[in-house]
C-alpha cells in the first residue's frame, strides 16, 4: 500500500463503488419487488415514502447512508493494510516505519471516529423520518372510513392493531435499514477482502492436487457448507418469532383490559377468572420461549463452532509459507484478518437469518393489517346521502352478520322538530338500526338521507370520554373553542360542581358516575347544536326527574332538532311524537305516540 496516494485512491474507490452500488441496489430492489412475496409486501408498505414525486429527501438520505457504508468498508481495507505494515515493521525491528505507522493510525482513527458519528446521526435521522411517515400513513388508514370499527366484521380479523402501529412499524423501518445496509456492507467487503486474500494466498497441495490461491476457495466452501446447515437448523425460527409477537401482544391486551374494567372485575370478584385467563396467555408466551431457546441453542451452537474454527483455520493454512519465509508476519496477520472479514461477510447472510425471520414476520403482520383494512372498506353499507334538516329512511333492511332479519323494508320521514322513540325487547335490533343509520353496520340495504356528520350526533348509553381535560370531553368530537360557554352548559346539565375542574386533566370515565357522564353527553348536544340527534338509552342511568329535565333542556335549547331515541321507559313517551316498535324477524310498526306533550306545536305526522 502506497500511503502517499491513499487519500486519492480511496476517493476514486469510493466513487466507483458508490455508482456501482446504487445501480445494483436499484436493480435488486426492483427485481425483489416484482418477483418475491416479501419484496411486494415491502413495496406495498412503503414505496410511496421513497417516491421522488412526493419528496426527494428520502432517496438523498439513503444515498448518503450508502456512501457512508462504503466509506466504512474502505476504512476496514486501509486498517488491514496498516496492520500488515505494522507487523512487518515489528518483525524487521524497523523503528522508523513503526513510528510512521503510528502517525498513519492516528489519521485513520480520526477519520474513522468522525465517520462513525456522522453515520450514526444520518441513520437515526433517516429512521425517524421513515417511521413518522409510515406511522402517520397507517394511523390515517386505520381512522379513515371507520376502518377501526369495520375491521371487526371481516374474515381476516387483525389482532392487536395498536401493536402493529407502534412496535411493528419501528421494527420494520430499523430492520429494513439494518438488513439492506448489512447486505451492501457484506457484499462490498466480500469483494474487497477476497481480492486482498487472493494476493496473499498461495497454492496448496491436497490429495496430490495443487490448488492455486487455495485460501480464497477454502473460505467460500467453508461458509457455504456452514450456511446450508444453518438454514436447515434456523428455518423454524421464523414461525416461532411470528408467534412470539402475537402471544406477547395478546397477553398485554389481557392486562390492559383488567385495568380498563378494574371496577367491574372488582365488584364481581372476578380475579380467579382473570388470573386463569392471564396465566393461560402467559403460558403461551413461555411455551414459545422454550421452543425458541431450544431452536436457538442448536442455531447458535452451530454459529459459534463455525466462527471459532475460522480463527485458526487461515493461520494453519498459511503457517508453512510463513515458516519457509515466503510471507512476512504482516502478511500472515493480514491473511487472518482478511479471512475473518470474508468469513464475516459471507456469514452475515447466515447470521441474519434470525433477523430476517423476524423481519418477515413483521411484514406479514403489517400487510395483514392493510389486508384487513382493505377488506373492511369493501364491505357494503347503506347508501347515505347528506341532506340538511331532514332524516329519511327508504326501504331499509337490517340484518345480523348471520343474516338474521332485524328490520325489513323500513320507511321513515322526519322533518325538523320531529321526534321518534324506538322501542322493542332487548336484542331486537334497536342499536343495530342506529348503527345502520350512522353507516357503521355493513349488513344493510336501502337508502338513508340525513344531515352530514358535523350536524348529526349519536349518543350511546355509555358515552366515550377521551383522555384529557373535562373541557375536551365536553366538546368531543369537536375541538375545544375559545369562549366556549362550557361552564354555562355544565350548569344547565346540573353539573355545576364540575365547573371548577373543567381544565383538570384526568381519566374522567373512571371518575364520573354513569349518570354524570350521560349528562355530560347531553352537554355535547347543547354545544354542538346538531340538526339530528340519536339517543340510544342515553339517559338510562338518570332518575326519571333528571331524564325529564335533560330532554326538556334539549327541546328548549334546540327546538328545531330532529330527535330519535331508543329507550325502554314509558316516561320518555311525552317527548316523542311518534313511536317505532320493533318486533323481531324484520317486523315493525310506526305510529303516533300517545301522551306526547308537544302535540299542539308539533308538525303534522308524516304518513
Ligand atoms: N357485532 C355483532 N356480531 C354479531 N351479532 C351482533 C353484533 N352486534 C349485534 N349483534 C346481534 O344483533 C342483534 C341486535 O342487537 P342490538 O344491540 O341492536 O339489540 P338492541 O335491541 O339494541 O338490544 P338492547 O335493548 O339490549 O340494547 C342481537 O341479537 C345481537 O346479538
Amino acid at each position: 500500500m502506497d500511503w502517499n496516494n491513499a487519500l486519492l485512491e480511496s476517493l476514486i474507490w469510493i466513487s466507483k463503488a458508490f455508482i456501482i452500488s446504487i445501480i445494483c441496489l436499484s436493480l435488486i430492489v426492483i427485481i425483489l419487488a416484482r418477483f418475491t412475496i416479501w419484496g411486494r409486501q415491502f413495496r406495498r408498505l412503503t414505496w410511496a415514502f421513497f417516491s421522488p414525486t412526493r419528496s426527494k429527501k428520502p432517496l438523498l438520505w439513503l444515498a448518503g447512508i450508502v456512501f457512508l457504508t462504503l466509506f466504512s468498508v474502505r476504512m476496514n481495507v486501509l486498517f488491514s493494510f496498516w496492520s500488515n505494515g505494522l507487523y512487518s515493521a515489528l518483525q524487521k525491528l524497523d523503528a522508523k516505519v513503526f513510528w510512521t505507522m503510528v502517525i498513519i493510525f492516528s489519521i485513520l482513527a480520526t477519520v474513522h471516529v468522525v465517520r462513525a458519528l456522522i453515520n450514526f446521526y444520518v441513520r437515526q435521522a433517516f429512521l425517524i423520518h421513515w417511521r413518522v411517515w409510515l406511522t402517520n400513513n397507517l394511523v390515517e388508514r386505520w381512522l379513515s372510513n371507520q376502518a377501526y370499527h369495520r375491521t371487526q366484521f371481516v374474515a381476516q380479523k387483525i389482532d392487536n392493531p395498536d401493536q402493529r402501529i407502534q412496535q411493528d412499524v419501528e421494527g420494520f423501518v430499523s430492520s429494513s435499514l439494518l438488513l439492506s445496509m448489512g447486505v451492501l456492507d457484506s457484499v462490498v467487503s466480500l469483494f474487497s477482502f477476497s481480492f486482498i486474500l487472493w494476493g496473499l494466498s498461495g497454492a496448496l497441495g491436497m490429495f496430490g492436487v495443487e490448488i492455486p490461491r487455495a485460501m480464497v476457495f477454502l473460505v467460500y466452501i467453508y461458509v457455504l457448507i456452514a450456511t446450508i446447515f444453518a438454514v436447515r437448523v434456523g428455518r423454524p425460527l421464523m414461525r416461532l418469532s411470528f408467534m412470539r409477537e402475537k402471544f406477547n401482544a395478546d397477553f398485554r391486551y389481557a392486562l390492559v383490559r383488567v385495568r380498563e374494567y378494574a371496577e367491574s372485575i372488582a365488584f364481581f370478584r372476578g380475579e380467579n377468572v382473570e388470573r386463569s385467563a392471564l396465566a393461560s396467555r402467559f403460558s403461551d408466551i413461555v411455551g414459545n420461549m422454550w421452543a425458541i431457546i431450544s431452536r436457538s441453542l442448536k442455531f447458535q451452537g452451530l454459529n459459534l463452532v463455525v466462527s471459532q474454527i475460522a480463527v485458526v483455520f487461515p493461520l494453519i493454512i498459511q503457517a508453512p509459507r510463513f515458516f519457509s519465509k515466503q510471507i512476512t508476519l504482516g502478511d500472515m496477520m493480514q491473511t487472518a484478518q482478511a479471512f475473518g472479514q470474508v468469513q464475516d461477510s459471507l456469514s452475515f447472510f447466515r447470521n441474519a437469518y434470525d433477523d430476517f425471520a423476524g423481519y418477515r414476520a413483521i411484514m406479514n403482520r403489517l400487510t395483514g393489517y392493510l389486508d384487513s383494512i382493505d377488506a373492511a372498506l369493501q364491505l357494503p353499507g347503506a347508501q347515505i346521502g347528506y341532506q340538511q334538516n331532514i332524516f329519511i329512511v327508504d326501504g331499509l333492511t337490517v340484518k345480523t352478520p348471520d343474516q338474521l332479519m332485524l328490520v325489513e323494508n323500513l320507511n321513515l320521514n322526519l322533518p325538523p322538530m320531529a321526534s321518534l322513540l324506538i322501542r322493542g325487547r332487548s336484542g331486537v335490533g334497536k342499536t343495530t338500526l342506529l348503527r345502520a343509520v350512522s353507516g357503521l353496520w355493513p349488513y344493510v340495504e336501502g337508502n338513508i338521507a340525513r344531515p352530514d356528520p358535523q350536524h348529526t350526533l349519536f349518543l350511546p348509553q355509555k358515552p366515550y370520554l377521551p383522555l384529557g381535560t373535562l373541557r375536551t370531553a365536553l366538546h368531543y368530537p369537536n375541538l375545544v373553542r375559545n369562549d366556549d360557554g362550557a361552564s354555562e352548559v355544565l350548569r344547565k346539565c346540573q353539573l355545576s360542581h364540575l365547573i371548577p375542574r373543567l381544565d383538570d386533566d384526568a381519566d374522567w370515565s373512571q371518575i364520573l358516575s354513569l349518570g354524570e357522564q350521560q349528562r355530560l353527553a347531553i352537554g355535547r348536544v347543547l354545544l354542538s347544536r346538531p340538526q339530528v340527534v340519536f339517543l340510544d338509552e342515553a339517559s338510562s342511568a338518570m332518575d326519571e326527574g333528571l331524564e325529564h329535565a335533560m330532554y326538556q333542556l334539549i327541546r328548549d335549547t334546540l327546538p328545531q332538532v330532529i330527535m330519535v331515541s331508543v329507550g325502554h321507559r314509558s316516561s320518555l313517551a311525552v317527548f316523542h311524537a311518534q313511536e317505532l316498535m320493533l318486533f323481531g324477524a324484520g317486523k315493525w310498526r310506526l305510529g303516533a305516540m300517545e301522551g306526547w306533550i308537544g302535540a299542539t306545536e308539533a308538525p303534522a305526522l308524516p304518513v
